[in-house]
């Protein structure tokens, strides 16, 4: 027989490399703030401004100082790191927890719920208390955490906020999608044709389900400037085109896995893809993309400047088949690194033309994704092929692919908010 430990008592520890901090806090200081943001109690945000009063405008500051700022910060987040696993990661997020020094420098952890004495719940238990232990050596900082379970008023309070928080999020995403439907019926009504955009509502609720759990806006350190970037493009004029979320967190995720460092998009219309790979990429990622119309160009712009992004996507202004020609020349006079992943998004009757011409400039093993290849069918229908040009182009680029020993590719399908579609993968061998 086997006998249990013998004491209620849990421990967590955690350990964080300092310049994983460091490194946001080098070249864009609104990442800094939005990380603290993110994941620091206000009374914790209090102290930091105390001590470092000018940390958030880390190019005033030396290395130093810098890195006694993002020492401290990661002291914060090892520290909650390690009570998340002693107490319960499901239910805790950091900004319910905080670090609280003592006048005579003993450190501890509180899982606070916020709720204020003057409460009506005040007779409740509010905050628990348990033990840290923060270290630093060199560029580690490690945290241990010795805790007693979690008060169950305090599990009851957390969770109703759970259920609470995860209503929201349903919540908000139906008014997107009312957004996106009515959009949707001002198109049917203008083209005056609904067969063409039938759609099984099938399919976006089971976008609306999934996204509520991998898409959730509170998880996603970007959603506002993607929010921003979709909406700020229909408020504009732009048409309602662009990718969708699950759609832009694929590519994302896709740039990811190729770990591509320079990625060349033909359609820009608001930026919302390109900011998606952006931010799947990584800050030492670079993203070219190209867009005919100016206005189109200028929208992107201000919604990459907003997600922080202008430093890493250049938005060339011209037709893809007049603009990916010059940047060849750039690859072969070794003036423009050759492109590492391509999404090719723009008028589909030159997605041959596109394709040709990012194919002379890609390395081995470069993923090229070109989408809307289906069009609710449209690909295999009599009269599309002979009148839609961008059927009969999209035609050619599959014909062409499937002759060409240099690519290998597949067209998926795909049903979703969007609609039935789909894209072609091809890889550069
Ligand atoms: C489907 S939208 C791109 C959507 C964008 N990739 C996204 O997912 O957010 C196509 C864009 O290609 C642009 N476009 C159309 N013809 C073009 C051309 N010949 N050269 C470059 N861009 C073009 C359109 O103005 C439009 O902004």
């Amino acid at each position: 027989m086997r006998a249990p430990f013998p004491l209620a008592l849990r421990i967590g520890s955690d350990i964080i490399a300092t310049n994983r901090i460091l490194c946001p806090l080098k070249p864009d200081s609104k990442r800094l703030n939005r990380l603290a943001a993110r994941f620091l109690h206000d009374k914790e945000l209090d102290d930091l401004n105390r001590r470092f009063p000018d940390w958030r405008n880390p190019e005033l500051q030396v290395e130093s100082k810098r890195r006694n700022v993002a020492t401290w910060l990661a002291g914060r987040w090892a520290a909650k790191e390690a009570a998340k696993k002693a107490w319960d990661a499901t239910l805790l997020s950091f900004r319910d927890l905080r670090v609280e020094t003592e006048i005579g420098g003993a450190v501890h952890i509180i899982c606070d719920t916020g709720i204020q004495p003057d409460d009506e719940s005040y007779n409740r238990v509010t905050e628990q208390v348990a033990q840290v232990s923060i270290s630093h050596d060199g560029d580690y900082t490690i945290a241990a955490v010795i805790a007693t379970p979690l008060h169950q008023d305090i599990k009851a309070e957390l969770g109703t906020r759970r259920s609470e928080a995860e209503a929201k999020v349903v919540n908000q995403y139906a008014v997107l999608q009312d957004k996106r439907h009515t959009i949707l019926s001002k198109m049917v009504q203008k083209f005056n044709d609904p067969s063409r955009y039938e759609q099984d509502p099938r399919w976006a609720a089971v976008d609306a389900y999934t996204s509520t759990h991998l898409l959730a806006p509170e998880r996603n350190p970007h959603h506002e400037a993607l929010e921003f970037a979709y909406s700020n493009s229909v408020a504009k004029g732009l048409p309602d085109i662009a990718s969708y979320p699950a759609q832009g967190k694929f590519l994302s995720i896709q740039v990811q896995i190729t770990g591509a460092k320079n990625i060349l998009e033909v359609g820009t219309l608001g930026g919302y893809s390109a900011i998606w790979m952006a931010y799947g990429a990584g800050l030492e990622t670079h993203i070219t993309t190209i867009e005919v119309d100016a206005h189109h160009k200028e929208v992107a712009e201000e919604n990459i400047a907003r997600a922080g992004l202008s430093a890493q996507i250049t938005v060339l202004l011209g037709r893809g088949v007049d603009v990916l020609p010059t940047l060849v020349e750039e690859v072969k006079a070794g003036k423009q690194a050759p492109f590492d992943f391509v999404f090719i998004d723009a008028d589909k009757q030159n997605n041959l033309a596109y394709f040709d011409l990012a194919l002379q400039m890609v390395k081995p093993r470069t993923c090229i994704y070109v989408d809307n290849v289906v069009r609710r069918g449209r690909l295999v229908d009599e009269t599309a092929i002979k009148e839609d040009p961008r059927i009969s182009g999209t035609r050619a680029l599959i014909e062409a692919v499937g002759k060409n020993d240099k690519v290998d590719a597949v067209v998926i399908q795909t049903c979703s908010e969007k609609n039935y579609d789909g894209f072609m993968l091809c890889v550069a061998k």
